[in-house]
């Protein structure tokens, strides 16, 4: 039998964020809210003699629907660990939807490499290897410090070590997706930086509620909503929804009675819960 070793990372929609700009990718990354979800990315990772990626979206039922190689974030993390192994990652989100994919994708293939080839890093050496991998792909700038445990998470100084306060919530989150908004496109941009910057929130939210009011003033004032998240928003208003968009993609993202039926004539809406916990190795076979 082939050893392998299985890992998870929960996904994260953001729905605010602060780029702060340091001197390192390991000081730089994001100020923000998110909530970390019970969907992302499973990880299972075997020897081999190169730096091999397949990337696999699956629907509910665990059939392939697009499967390609490669991943360059995900090949930098195995080059700068020194290692090489075969990955394959699997999720039921869209990729490049602003579900955080990119650092769950790191996360959890970095927790089974480290299983597999018995590298013995820490859970903060992990987040450090899958962060630095972010900033320097421009995939990411938040997720990574999110995804190392569950519940809203708001970030208050930037990097995977920074200070995070979590609210847990049994709260469903509906979402749909009209597609991806490349995040490199956006955090790459000085001009839609400055933007964002300037539609960032004031505190942390205390509550489901206000995480979902600050991110739909950031989102309303971030000059990033586009005219199909337009159009659902503007149903969940008139429905009494709590609404906003996903950072960084098409999508939006809903809570309450009646999300669900609000969003449904748009897309199919996917239903998510708020993560209990962070990304986690699940098993060594062999
Ligand atoms: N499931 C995955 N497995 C491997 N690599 C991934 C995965 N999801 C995203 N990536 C990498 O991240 C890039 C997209 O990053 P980004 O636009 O930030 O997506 P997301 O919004 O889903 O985090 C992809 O081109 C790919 O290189
Ligand atoms: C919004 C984003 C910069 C990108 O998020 P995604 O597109 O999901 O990779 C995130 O990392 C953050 O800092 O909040």
């Amino acid at each position: 039998m082939v050893r392998t070793a299985v890992a998870f990372s929960p996904g994260h929609i953001s729905g605010y964020f602060r780029k702060i700009a340091g001197e390192s990718p390991a000081l730089t990354g994001s100020i923000g809210a998110g909530i970390v979800i019970d969907e992302g990315v499973l990880a299972t990772a075997s020897a081999a003699e190169r730096r091999e990626v397949v990337v696999r979206e699956v629907d509910a039922g665990g059939r392939v629907r697009s499967e390609s190689q490669g991943s360059p974030p995900l090949e930098y993390a195995m080059e700068r660990l020194n290692v090489r192994a075969h990955v394959e990652t699997a999720c039921r989100l869209p990729i490049g939807a602003g579900f955080g994919l990119s650092a769950a994708a790191l996360l959890a293939s970095i927790t089974a490499i480290d299983a597999l080839l018995e590298l013995g890093l820490s859970r903060a050496e992990i987040a450090a290897v899958a962060h630095e991998a972010e900033v320097v792909h421009s995939t990411g700038l938040g997720d990574v410090s999110a995804c190392q445990g569950g519940g809203i998470a708001c970030r208050e100084t930037p990097g995977p070590g920074g200070r995070i306060t979590r609210i847990p919530s049994d709260q469903e989150i509906w979402a749909v997706s009209f597609g991806p908004l490349p995040t490199p496109d956006v955090i790459g941009s000085a001009e839609h930086l400055e933007r964002v910057a300037a539609a960032f929130p004031t505190g942390c939210p205390t509550d489901l509620e206000g995480f979902f009011s600050r991110s739909r003033a950031f989102a309303e004032a971030s000059g990033l909503v586009t005219a199909d998240v337009r159009s659902a928003l503007e149903a969940c208003d008139a429905g009494g929804v709590l609404a906003s968009m996903t950072m960084l993609g098409r999508g939006v993202f809903a809570t309450g009675d009646g999300a669900r039926e609000v969003l449904a004539p748009f897309t199919e809406p996917i239903r998510l819960n708020v993560a209990e916990s962070g990304f986690h190795l699940l098993e060594v076979r062999g």
